[in-house]
Order: structure tokens, then sequence, then C-alpha cells
């Protein structure tokens, strides 16, 4: 279904980046995309939206070659027809890709993650470094990114290493024009204070006359940097618009055919006088130092701190999934020893990672047993597991938290969308009630209305007397969700802000260690550009839309998530 402009690029003489005609791809299982088009000019800055599996992923691997589409489609990059499920036809025709795993070897210079593609130059067999390094800095500056050539990846900043990302796909890009560059959410994995960096870099990459196809959740950012939008539902386009004639309430209500709106954080459960769920005393770790922390149940607590402060690192050592060196760890009064993560669950921990696909899940397994490998004791049955009583579990999760397709529960995990991923992660350590839960980068990849769904099953556990604590680089999921946040830097929990306390401005100021007084530079410069703390937490309501809509996508789906907020 098509709707909205058929382009929003108008008046430019060189071919279009892009020109996708009937896209149909169909798995096993249904339709991942149908019969979308989509039309980005040279130059243009295109915002790709929607839900968790409505088929942004499938669109982009399909361009790269990954996927061969149903046929009678026709894609066009610069101009030229691609050959359908051809890599090689794809990077011919000037397509390129920065993916959220951006595929750079951290423990290498960023001059040797440049020159791993395309080779390093070499002079009778040498590698010549300096002409190596040249080249690199010659491809950063293009892209407006200053890091030395010499410096390892891994101690680059993400929004940093991001721009070396780009800077590598846009290599060749004399010799072989690129027309066109998907980013796959790219700030997904940004501190907010990164973001800006990242959107200066789309600038200049689009200035070059290179078409951008921008794939993300965060509606601040199609108003940032793009200059039209499309939006996907179910795999059918809803709409393509230039922003100029979206808000944020239009464009939500395209993503999920109703208006959200803000919504309050229940009121604090915890009693002050409460054993603590979790207490930590001098934790210390190669990159944490001397942390002290307590977490009383029904307390939503967040953690905070910029690249190397320790904050990726904290929940995963509480976990017992990391080594630490010293200091106790007690969840409901009992000691849990360093590494054994068995142990904290014994105790009555849930750890959710950030990296759901290393770490959180079985890929290859089923939705129904990565579901059931929480709750094996309760699922035996004389000598075996009941599968039946495993389905019915994940079937329940399913429905509860919306996870789609709703009937996937024999799917492998490696076949949902990352945001329903992470929605099946949540399913099992939920299913276990947990006393504490220790939840990092809750919500990364994961879609408006998905989010608003995690946030109030974790409100209900919270309510139930579960102690949550949270690591998020995602401040306004900190504004929205905690009671109190803590702020770590140099892997020293230096700063807590409590209740009203937590702002963006107090976030960032903290976490860069300015203090209070000379942090008035700052405020003006966050005040001129708004507070996400005016954000606030969405939940659906069904308000008209204030603007004609179409809208034949599927109701019912919006309408149950409707019934799940209320
Ligand atoms: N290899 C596959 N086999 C079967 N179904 C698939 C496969 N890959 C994707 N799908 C299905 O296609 C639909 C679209 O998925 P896709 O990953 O494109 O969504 P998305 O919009 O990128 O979601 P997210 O924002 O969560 O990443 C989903 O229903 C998904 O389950």
């Amino acid at each position: 279904m098509s709707t909205g402009t058929s382009s929003a690029t108008a008046g430019t003489d060189s071919a279009p980046a892009l020109d996708i005609v009937g896209l149909t791809k169909t798995f096993v299982g249904g339709h991942a995309l149908r019969d979308v088009d989509l039309r980005i000019g040279a130059g243009e800055v295109h915002a790709l939206l929607g839900e968790n599996g409505s088929g942004k992923s499938t669109l982009i691997k399909t361009l790269s070659g990954f996927h061969r589409p149903d046929p009678g489609a026709s894609i066009r990059i610069g101009g030229e027809e691609l050959v359908t499920g051809s890599a090689a036809s794809s990077y011919a025709l000037g397509a390129r890709f920065v993916h959220q795993d951006l595929g750079l070897v951290e423990d290498c210079s960023v001059s040797d993650n440049l020159a791993f593609g395309p080779g390093f130059p070499t002079r009778f067999g040498t590698i010549r470094g300096r002409a190596a390094r040249a080249r690199a800095a010659r491809a950063l500056e293009s892209v407006g990114v200053e890091v030395d050539p010499d410096r390892h990846v891994g101690r680059l900043s993400p929004a940093q290493k991001t721009g070396v990302a780009v800077a590598r796909a846009l290599l060749d890009d004399e010799s072989s024009p690129v027309h066109l560059l998907v980013l796959d959410e790219p700030t997904a994995r940004l501190p907010e204070h990164e973001v800006e960096a990242l959107l200066e870099i789309v600038g200049r990459v689009s200035a070059r006359g290179i078409g951008v196809l921008y794939v993300t959740h965060r509606l601040d950012e199609v108003f940032a940097v793009a200059t039209a939008a499309t939006v996907l539902r179910d795999g059918v386009r809803m709409t393509t618009q230039p922003v100029a004639g979206l808000t944020r309430d239009s464009l939500l209500h395209h993503l999920l055919g109703a208006a959200l709106e803000a919504q309050e954080r229940p009121p604090l459960r915890s009693d002050p006088a409460s054993e603590p769920a979790l207490s930590v005393t001098g934790l210390g770790s190669e990159s944490l130092h001397g942390i002290d922390l307590e977490v009383r149940p029904g307390e939503v607590v967040g953690v905070a701190g910029i690249t190397g402060s320790g904050r990726d690192s904290l929940l995963g050592t509480v976990f017992g999934a990391r080594h630490r060196d010293h200091g106790e760890v007690r969840v409901a009064g009992r000691r849990v020893g360093a590494d054994r993560p068995d142990r904290a669950m014994a105790a009555g921990v849930a750890y959710v990672p950030a990296e759901r696909k290393l770490e959180g899940c079985f890929v290859d397994l089923p939705a129904r047993e990565n579901i059931g490998f929480g709750s094996l004791r309760s699922l035996w049955r004389g000598a075996g597991l009941s599968r039946r009583r495993e389905h019915d579990l994940a079937t329940g999760w399913f429905e509860r938290l919306d996870v789609r397709p709703r009937s996937g529960t024999e799917r492998a995990m490696s076949t949902f969308s990352g945001g329903n991923q992470q929605k099946i992660v949540y399913g099992k350590w939920f299913e276990r009630q947990p006393v504490l839960f220790l939840l990092d980068e809750p919500t990364q990849g994961v879609d408006v209305g998905a989010k608003a769904e995690l946030h109030r099953a974790l409100f209900e556990a919270a309510e139930r007397g579960a102690a949550v604590l949270v690591s998020s680089s995602d401040t306004e999921e900190l504004i929205a969700v905690c009671d109190r946040v803590l702020v770590l830097r140099v892997g020293e929990l230096v700063e807590e802000l409590v209740g009203d306390e937590i702002s963006a401005h107090a976030l960032t100021r903290a976490c860069l260690g300015i203090e209070p007084d000379q942090a008035s530079d700052l405020m003006e410069v966050m005040e001129s550009e708004g507070d996400p703390a005016d954000l606030r937490h969405p939940h659906l309501t069904t308000d008209p839309p204030d603007h004609p809509v179409d809208d034949r996508s599927d109701r019912a789906a919006v309408g149950s998530l409707e019934g799940d907020l209320r």
C-alpha cells in the first residue's frame, strides 16, 4: 500500500540515490514487506521508522543483497538496477551499510580498521604505514571525525566509533562513487550527549550528494536530521512525508495508529526502613572502584555514566557474569559469591544484558525454549520437560508483551526482530518473579510502543515489591522510570540524583563532572535545545489525530496495545 507523497525529493537532476518500486518479501510464516515503494534523492536524509517487526531490517537486508525479494520488485541504486540477492551488485552500484554492530576491531588502530577492507598500501611487499595513516586521516576528515588514526578503536567514544565506521563505508567514494549510505539505528548505543556529533557526520555525508537512509526509533532525530520520513507498519508503507509537514504527534500516529501522551511514574512504593533487596559494598574490578549501593524492594534505581565510567560493566559484575576482584554483593540479605551467576539467580536475581544476542538468549532455539529456560524446574514433569506447559508459558508471555508474530512461539529467536527478541528475553525473566532486576540498556532497539509496554511491566514488578537497577545510556528513559539515579565517573560512584532532581540537565552535568555552580553555560545551551524530560514516558490514548491519516493497517494490534496500557 502506498500513501502520501510518492517522493519527498523534488527538483533534483541527478538520479535518485534509491528508487524502490513494489518491494515484497515473504518468509515462511508471512509477509515481512508488502508492495513497498521508497525513493531517496541524492543528498537527501530519509528517515525510516516503524515498530519492531515492521520490516525495516528486511528492507535493508534486501538492499544489501542478503535477502532476495519476491519477484516483481524493482530496486535502482544511483539509477542502476540492482541484481537482487547479490551483495556484489549492491556494492558495485554504490550502496554502503553501517549496522548497529559496527564491525570494527577494537584492539586495532583506526588506521588499521580503515585498511582491512581495501587493503594496506604497500611498496616492495612492505606495508606503508604512513600512507595508510594519511589515507585514514583523509577519510576521517571527509566526514568530520576528529580522531588520531593511530588511536586504538577500543579507546574511542561510541560516536567516534560510529564515525570511523561511516568513514570506512565511504572510503572508496572517489574511485567508485557511493550513492546510498544506510545507517541502521546509528544512535541506539550512543549516550545523549554524543548524538549531536553523529548527526553532524550525517549532515556532512548528505552534503556530498550521498542519499542517506536513516533507520531510527528516536523521533527527535527525525526532526533533527531528516528531510523526509517513511513509516512502515506490519511490512506496509503507511506514509512518506517531508519532515517539515510532520509533528511528533502525527509521526506517532503513523507509527502506532494512536496518539501518545505523557504517563507519570507511579508513586514510589518502597519503604526506606525495609531491608535492601540489593546491597553492594566495596565492589571493585578492572573498571569499578569501591562501589557501595543499595536498592530497596519497590525502588527503580538508575545508573548513568559516559563511556569509560564503568556504567556498562556494573550490572554484569553485580550479577557475576563479569569478574569482580573484591567487594560483597548481598541479595535479600544473602551473600552471592563472585563469578556465580547461578547463585545470583538462585537468590532471585534477573539479568537482562545489553548484548542480547551474545549473552541474553539462544538465537538458534525456538522462542518457547528461550522463555522456558528461566523456569525449568516448574516445567519438569516426571522424567522430562512438559512441552505443553512450556508452550502455554510462552504463549502467555507472547500475549502479555505483544510479541509479534503472536503465533511464533516455535520460531527460532534469530527470526524475530530486535525489539521482539528483547520482549522474549524479558518474558523469560519475568516468569521467575525475581526479587531484583538488573537491566542493562533495557529498551535498546525497542520501538516507542513496546518501550511503554516494557516500562509498564517493570512498574508492575516494582509495585509487587521487586527492586530494579537499570543501567541506560538513554537519558529520557532514566528520567521516565527512576526514583533515584546513581552517577558513575571513572569507575567511581560520584553522585546520586533523587526524584525531581533527575533531569536531562542534571544527568548531563553529573556525568560530565561539571560542578553545579559551573553549569550555567551547559544549562543555557540545553534550555535553548529543550529538555528531554518534556518527553516523559508515553502511553497510548485513543485521542483522534490532529490530521487526516491513511490508516488501513491492522487496527486490532493497536487495539490490544491500548488495552494493555490502560
Ligand atoms: N529470517 C527470517 N525468517 C522468518 N521471518 C523473519 C526473518 N527475518 C525477519 N522475519 C520477520 O519479518 C518481520 C519483519 O522483521 P524485521 O527484522 O525486518 O523488523 P524490524 O522493523 O527491523 O524490527 P526491529 O525494529 O525490532 O529491528 C518480522 O515479523 C520478523 O519476525
